[in-house]
């Protein structure tokens, strides 16, 4: 029988994860046009990689191209000529998109949330100008969970980020191939694969709620082992009857 080195049960338990997220949520079908965003962060590096690999072994043919979108007003790094070396290392063409927003046109909303807001204008504008009817992004499952439990300790909602998300009204889809991948799998491509780190975080970004809710998702995996599964599968069991429901008034 094969025995398989940890590096290879990683790389095979990444590839059956991204799979099975991309056919249990249709996220691709033939004739697709896919806009990789490529941030330069090892989750978004491991998703050119993934998808190139299955561009060239999926039948009914599907194309990427992947996206590094440079805010010029914030003063955060990215080696643009290692993302474009590394997207042709795996035959997607690369296009670098320059662009900035006014601050001080908005002074009621923080810089990361105009600078994410301009992020995905500016994807949508690049998608329409590269032909592409989708959009992939690189948020894995730890993300979609943290999202969660976020929405749902702040916002009071429950809900998070879909592996798939319809826009009508822009006429693009949103995907989330890597939805069912674990972090702790990416951080390991990102060592066996050597990723170089960004040069220079964003100095605006502040990620404590974030982390401290990774850290939250830990401790329920402490407490369970199948935390995350249950977590997951809560998504789409959502039991309507055994949830409080307000009676109409007037
Ligand atoms: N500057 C950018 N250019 C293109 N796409 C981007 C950019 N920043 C973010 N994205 C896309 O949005 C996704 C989520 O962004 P987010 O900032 O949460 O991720 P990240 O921590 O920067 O990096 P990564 O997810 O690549 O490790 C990224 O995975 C990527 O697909």
């Amino acid at each position: 029988m094969a025995r398989f080195t940890e590096e290879e049960k990683t790389l095979r338990r990444i590839e059956k994860r991204f799979g099975k997220g991309v056919v249990e949520y249709g996220l691709i079908e033939g004739g697709d046009r896919i806009l990789i965003g490529l941030s330069g962060g090892k989750d978004s590096l491991a998703l050119v990689e993934l998808l190139a690999r299955r561009a060239r072994v999926f039948k009914p043919k599907f194309s990427v191209v992947a996206v590094h979108v440079v805010m010029k007003n914030i003063p955060y790094q990215s080696d643009a000529e290692y993302l474009r070396n590394f997207a042709e290392s795996w035959g997607v063409p690369f296009v670098l998109y320059e662009t900035e927003f006014d601050a001080s046109t908005d002074t009621r909303k923080s810089p990361c949330f105009l600078c994410s807001w301009n992020r995905r204008k500016a994807l949508f504008t690049i998608a329409k100008e590269q032909g592409c009817n989708k959009i992939a992004l690189g948020h894995h499952m730890d993300d979609i969970l943290e999202t969660l439990l976020m929405n749902i300790t702040y916002q009071g909602a429950f809900s998070s980020m879909p592996p798939r998300l319809v826009m009508k009204k822009f006429d693009m889809t949103i995907i989330r191939p890597m939805c069912l991948v674990h972090e702790a799998d990416l951080i390991e491509l990102a060592r066996i694969r050597d990723y170089r780190k960004q040069m220079k975080n964003c100095p605006y970004e502040s990620q404590s709620s974030r982390s401290t809710m990774k850290g939250i998702l830990h401790q329920l995996e402490e407490m369970n082992p199948e935390a995350r599964y249950s977590l997951w599968g809560s998504m789409s069991n959502v039991q309507d009857e055994l949830l409080p429901k307000r009676t109409e008034i007037g």
